[in-house]
């Protein structure tokens, strides 16, 4: 279902007005400094507007459960359009991709300072603590597949100008700039222990905000509301790592500035008496110093009902404007009375030119240099001393893997860069401790394999739990419904590699057989049984070649719901019929005892063997004779 469409089903929900001012539009920010020392930008003007770069799908819902589907859901489709873009510069070897914002810059050489000065002491209580590179905040709550066995590789997009294409149209504002002079390698490294990458690079305002235009673009209600500080009572629903956290983060700066209360709680941790607390404080806040509190909710799925109750009267007489986050979809996860008082805004997967434009602006912020791999010259190559140049840099093709394999989730991003780096300068550190050698901040260079070897895990993110789970099985269920073994094949994949169940793909297998292929092939509930037999007797990996081979029988085998329909419609008989059920025909009765043959039990049944000729008999209650179950669905 397409994001339109479930926004405009979710604006239903509003009490806000939800007929959206467009604002005027506001003009491309002025561009930026280039760092010096760069050739002047080879400028291959094309536009491209933002809205239609993120044509990116809606994440569908499993609230349109389409008939005998239960758990399943519509899909939407996935497209992008760019129109136009800015061509990078190149420098002589190194490419630094032009001017993007650097909220994070500032943090990051405060964080370096202290880091200078205190020490390894303090990074490694750092690293104690679960910060690490690596860490994220929902690392431990994210469902991971199950390892890398099979890593997609990237597709076509290594060109250098589509990279800079990306990063020139998601990253407008254009404000920042890359260091104006080289880091050391121990600068940089130094700059990315800590803090996970992602952390620190959280935008702290709407022009730093990349993406997400369907949602916040220039033209859209919530921004105008965002920017004249009406916030209204809002529900983010996105995918993992898509800025959920980041818009509220915006919200909450932009808040202080204006004297608003913002206050977090994660209903991970939250206890119903902490929201009362809460609520309290805002209740005196309001009536004492007219003060507002807006209340963030990160993960708001996770409170149950009665706490999500808790909010109600309180987002209704305004003492607390609510904004939750959360990964599921809210019709089924928010109450439907907090939903319809808030606002549901839906943010998408970050595309791959959104996520290039966050890559590069922590690339630029740390001074690491890109080097185009397409060059017969590169610094690398150069044998200069010179403090001033470059010491760390990173395949172009290293950050549109990064990019790739991060689907949609910046936060894996940007924490796989930081692992990246941080191992190839940690492991440079310790080869010139181990040689004996004074480590000297030389030419590094971050390799496409380094960033792979960083993510650690299967860049298929597939959450078993949630939406995904149901988006795929219904693909799967869909596609071999349309006799399309190819994309049956994918959706198979795309659930095993993210680490769903075979059991449970097996399952929907033995009900597809009946239900979608019946008696057009009769051997094809045997199949399914013996696949999920199979899967049960040798589990993964190896079962999963059992379920493609079903899988590709089903989607090509003959399909009949002839009686997966009739089977409904005695169903919704049943189900309609008005009065006592009619009693079964006496002669239909069994008689293992004299009284019940006294009674009339069996009397008159013709026992069909005996016959040579059709038997005319009633098997149905006298008043349901001559329903034909297969060719009318009421009776
Ligand atoms: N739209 C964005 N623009 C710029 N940076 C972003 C954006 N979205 C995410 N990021 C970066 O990714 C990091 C993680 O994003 P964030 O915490 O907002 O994700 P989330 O949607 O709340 O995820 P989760 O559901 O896992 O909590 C941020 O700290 C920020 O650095």
């Amino acid at each position: 279902m397409p994001a339109a469409h479930i926004n405009s089903h979710l604006d239903r929900c509003l009490l806000l007005n939800p007929a959206g001012h467009a604002e005027p539009a506001a003009g491309p920010h002025g561009p930026g400094e280039r760092p010096k020392g760069l050739s002047p930008p080879r400028t291959k003007r094309r536009r491209l507007s933002e809205s239609s770069a993120l044509k990116q799908p809606a994440t569908p819902t499993a609230a349109e459960s389409s008939e005998g589907e239960g758990e399943e859901g519509d899909d939407g489709g996935e497209t992008e359009s760019r129109e136009s873009y800015d061509a990078p510069p190149t420098p002589s070897g190194a490419r630094l991709i032009p001017d993007f914002p650097q909220p994070g810059e500032e943090r990051l050489r405060e964080e370096a300072g202290r880091c200078g000065r205190r020490g390894g002491e303090r990074v490694s209580a750092e690293l104690g603590r679960g910060g690490g590179a690596g860490g994220g905040r929902s690392g431990g709550r994210r469902r991971w597949g199950r390892g890398c066995r099979r890593r997609g590789r990237p597709g076509p997009l290594g060109s250098r100008r589509r990279r800079a294409a990306a990063a020139a149209a998601f990253g407008a504002s254009g404000a920042g700039r890359a260091h104006s002079r080289a880091l050391a390698a121990e600068e940089i490294r130094q700059m990315l222990e800590g803090k996970p990458l992602a952390d620190k690079m959280r935008p702290d305002t709407l022009q730093d905000y990349i993406g997400q235009s369907r949602a916040v673009g220039q033209e859209t209600l919530l921004r105008s509301l965002l920017e004249t500080n009406e916030i209204p009572s809002l529900i983010l629903w996105g995918p993992p790592g898509c800025g959920k956290t980041t818009l509220a983060h915006i919200i909450a700066n932009n808040s202080k500035k204006h004297s608003i209360r913002f206050v977090t709680l994660s209903a991970t941790n939250a206890k119903t008496n902490d929201v009362r607390d809460v609520i309290k404080q805002a209740q005196n806040e309001k009536s004492f110093f007219k003060r507002k509190t807006i209340l963030f909710i990160d993960e708001i799925h996770r409170f149950n009902k009665s706490q999500q109750d808790t909010f109600l009267p309180h987002v209704e007489c305004g003492t607390i404007t609510l904004i939750g986050a959360t990964t599921e979809n809210p019709s089924f996860q928010v109450n439907a009375a907090l939903l319809s008082r808030c606002r549901v805004i839906v943010l998408e997967k970050l595309p791959v030119e959104a996520m290039v434009t966050i890559l590069m602006r922590a690339i630029n912020s740390l001074g690491i240099h890109v080097l185009d791999s397409s060059r017969p010259t590169d610094p690398l190559s150069h044998s200069s001393n010179s403090s001033s140049e470059p010491s760390v840099f990173i395949e172009d093709k290293a950050v549109d893997t990064l990019a790739y394999l991060s689907d949609g989730d910046a936060r894996i991003g940007l924490n796989g860069l930081q692992l990246a780096v941080l191992a190839r300068l940690s492991s440079r550190k310790m080869f010139c401790k181990k040689s004996g050698q004074a480590y000297s901040p030389s030419r590094v260079l971050i390799t496409e394999n380094d960033v792979k070897e960083g993510l650690q895990k299967s860049h298929i993110l597939y959450d078993r739990a949630g939406e995904e789970h149901y988006n795929c099985i219904s693909a799967l269920h869909k596609s071999m419904r349309g006799s399309d073994p190819s994309a049956s094949l994918y959706w198979l994949a795309r659930m095993l590699e993210g680490g769903e169940d075979p059991l449970y793909v097996a399952r929907r297998l033995v009900r597809f057989a009946s239900e979608d292929i019946g008696l057009a092939d009769p051997s094809a509930l045997p199949q399914a049984v013996a696949a999920y037999q199979g899967c049960h007797f040798i589990g993964m990996p190896e079962c999963e070649v059992l379920l493609a081979q079903c899988v590709v029988y089903f989607a090509r085998a003959p399909k009949s719901i002839e009686v997966y329909s009739a089977y409904n419609n005695v169903k919704a008989c049943l189900r309609n019929h008005q009065g006592p059920l009619p009693p079964v025909p006496l002669h239909l009765r069994n008689a293992p005892t004299r009284l019940m043959k006294d009674l009339g039990y069996g009397k008159g049944y013709k026992y069909n063997p005996m016959y040579s000729e059709p038997v005319d008999q009633e098997y149905l209650p006298e008043e349901l004779r001559g329903v034909d179950f297969f060719k009318q669905r009421r009776c």
